[in-house]
């Protein structure tokens, strides 16, 4: 220490005549928000979060240096911070522009050759930008997608509809729509162990080589599983799960969530989200949480404070 710097002489050191600053309550309130962080930091010590950072939650720069900044934090603290990001309004504002149609069922983009070029392109973009801003918060970020090294072999989806006059189950096609059947953790277990964070884009590849374009939450809870993560962590555009009375739901259980599919209370994105968190759970992933991405530093509150946020989704 210099001889000019005093015990107190930080950045945001408050009032420097007199002891009147060892009492200011802004720097006791900081002081309390650190030590409240320290026994959530002590259990989450080399454990794996998957974080899903939605398409939705991308829009503002301002939010996305928050985003940054919280997972080069969780990294610096012992945690391996796993980055799976979405894309799906940017894939539609492209398609748009270039005059492709497209069709979502259930949550899922009925996928074509020319679509699943289109989609690689984007989110390949997207991948870059956000391996910029964890360099920009001070990280270190190695952007992949499923392809490579072959990490994530993807199958195709099968979905069924039942036809409500015949009542009988009808294949439909999604094209190359594509789910994870095998994750090599190996891949991302190297780039955590070099001290790097692994940010990943929601495309896998074939047996036979062809590109699958798959759900990235779908994607993020495949890999949660495959991790053994502790936390799953999908940011998006609302507060959590809503019930029909737009209030939100705090706690899920996987029987709660097959409810609120049957009586209508989910739809849309929010139908493959929830099922990627079923599925986590149900594959050992400790919680997975619904968060909304909108609230600045969202993650690290849910993480380091004891006020829970969004939608916590426990096995029953
Ligand atoms: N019960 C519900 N509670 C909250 N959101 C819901 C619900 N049912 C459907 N949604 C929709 O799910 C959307 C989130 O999914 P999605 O659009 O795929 O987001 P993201 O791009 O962040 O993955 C919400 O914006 C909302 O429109
Ligand atoms: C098969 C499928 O639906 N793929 C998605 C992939 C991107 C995605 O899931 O992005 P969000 O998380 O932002 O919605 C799509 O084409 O939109």
């Amino acid at each position: 220490m210099s001889d000019t710097q005093t015990p107190n002489s930080g950045p945001d050191s408050g009032p420097s005549s007199g002891g009147d600053h060892v009492h200011d309550p802004a720097l006791l309130a900081k002081a309390e928000t650190l030590t409240e962080a320290l026994p959530f930091m002590q259990r989450y010590a080399g454990k794996s979060f998957v974080v899903k950072y939605g398409g939705h939650a991308m829009g503002d720069p301002e939010l996305a240096r928050d985003f940054a900044e919280d997972v080069v934090l969780l990294k610096a603290v012992g945690i391996n911070p796993v980055v799976v990001h979405g894309g799906g309004p940017q894939i539609g504002a492209m398609l748009k522009r270039l005059g492709v149609q497209s069709q979502f069922v259930d949550g899922l983009r009925v996928t074509d050759q020319e679509t699943a070029n289109i989609a690689e392109m984007v989110l390949g973009a997207i991948n870059k930008d956000i391996v910029t801003w964890i360099g920009a918060a001070g990280g270190k970020a190695i952007g992949i997608s499923g392809k490579d090294a072959g990490f994530v072999r993807a199958s195709k989806v099968e979905r069924t509809k039942r036809d409500p006059d015949s009542n009988i189950e009808q294949a439909i096609d999604l094209g190359f729509v594509g789910e994870p059947e095998a994750i090599d953790c190996s891949v991302l277990k190297t780039i955590s162990d070099a001290g790097m964070i692994p940010v990943i884009s929601p495309i896998g590849v074939g047996a036979d080589g062809q590109t699958y374009n798959i759900n990235a939450d779908t994607m993020a809870g495949a890999v949660a599983a495959a991790l053994g993560a502790s936390r799953l962590f999908l940011l998006t555009d609302v507060a959590g799960v809503l019930d029909k009375a737009k209030k939100l739901l705090s706690d899920l259980t996987p029987a709660d969530i097959a409810a609120l599919r049957t009586d209508g209370t989910i739809s849309g994105g929010m139908i493959p989200k929830l099922e990627t968190c079923v599925h986590a759970v149900e594959q050992g992933v400790d919680a997975a949480v619904v968060l909304d991405g909108r609230v600045p530093h969202a993650m690290l509150l849910e993480i380091f404070t004891s006020r829970g946020a969004g939608t916590l989704i426990r096995a029953g």
